[in-house]
């Protein structure tokens, strides 16, 4: 024990305070450049004011502040529940078995998907396509039209074609299977996105907020290749910009450890 001040400081206490520090390191990143960020500076602002009126002795505004204070777990909960979501979801798939792929036929998988997204792309067709994992997302796939495929560079382009029925919406693609197209998705509601993106992009982003997923996004205006994983967006890649992004997050190394990179996409900008 080494006394600081009054305090007996102890190897066990190092260690809680590192734990913390680490919890407390996470949770920034977690909601770094996230409409959270903003809402908890906010609540920080409280606090401080909240002492200051304390020290300063004015009673009325302290009984004021002090309740907003007192629901603010309340408010947290509210507050973060798109993030308190992502992380039980993410520590929830994080340890179960379930992969994005099988072990075989990822490589065939990523090649029909580039194929497709290479044609559309030049032919400015919108396309939305996330990769889940084998069990996630069966909310958004039970309200979408179900269809079990093989993931074939012609199919994909055939569902995206303009004035066909299930053109709207997303693709998912599961287990190394288009399982199901029409698919809609929670719109995001970060204030970050560009003004330039519309709902497509928007979805895109939406669904990779609060589940472990990768998607990717044709323009129909553009014909602009965008990423969107771990809530941020990564716009106008090239083709091979694309298997890059799509092998660094897709590829057997990563899917042995957690089935996606973890590192966030930059969120575009402009
Ligand atoms: N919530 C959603 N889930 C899935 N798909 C969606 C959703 N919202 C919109 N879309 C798809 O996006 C299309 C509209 O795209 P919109 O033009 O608004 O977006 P955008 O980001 O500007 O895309 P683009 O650059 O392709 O025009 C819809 O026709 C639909 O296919």
């Amino acid at each position: 024990m080494i006394p600081i001040a009054f305090l007996e400081y102890g190897l066990k206490d190092l260690l809680e305070t590192l734990v913390i520090a680490t919890m407390l390191y996470y949770l920034y990143r977690w909601i770094r450049g996230t409409f959270a960020i903003q809402a908890a500076l906010g609540l920080v602002f409280i606090i401080v004011v909240n002492a200051v009126v304390s020290l300063l002795g004015f009673t009325t505004l302290n009984f004021m502040l002090r309740s907003v204070v007192d629901v603010g777990v309340l408010a947290v909960f509210i507050i973060f529940q798109p993030e308190i979501r992502k992380l039980l979801y993410s520590l929830g798939q994080n340890t179960s078995f379930d992969r994005l792929f099988g072990r075989s036929g990822s490589e065939g998988v990523v090649e029909e998907v580039i194929a497709a997204v290479k044609n559309m792309a030049q032919t400015k067709t919108g396309a939305l396509i996330v990769f889940a994992r084998s069990s996630s997302l069966q909310d958004l796939v039970d309200v979408g039209v179900r269809i079990d495929a093989q993931v074939n560079a012609q199919l994909i382009q055939t569902i995206f074609q303009k004035d066909t029925p299930l053109h709207d919406g997303a693709i998912v693609i599961r287990s190394g299977r288009i399982v199901a197209a029409s698919c809609y998705l929670p719109i995001s509601q970060n204030p970050n996105i560009s003004s330039v993106f519309g709902t497509r992009h928007r979805a895109a982003v939406g669904v990779s907020e609060t589940n472990n997923v990768f998607v990717v996004i044709v323009s129909e205006e553009t014909g602009r290749i965008s990423v969107a994983k771990n809530g941020g967006l990564t716009s106008g890649l090239s083709i091979q910009k694309l298997r890059a992004e799509m092998e660094k997050s897709l590829g057997e190394d990563k899917e042995e450890e957690m089935g996606f990179s973890a590192e966030k996409a930059e969120l575009e900008m402009n």
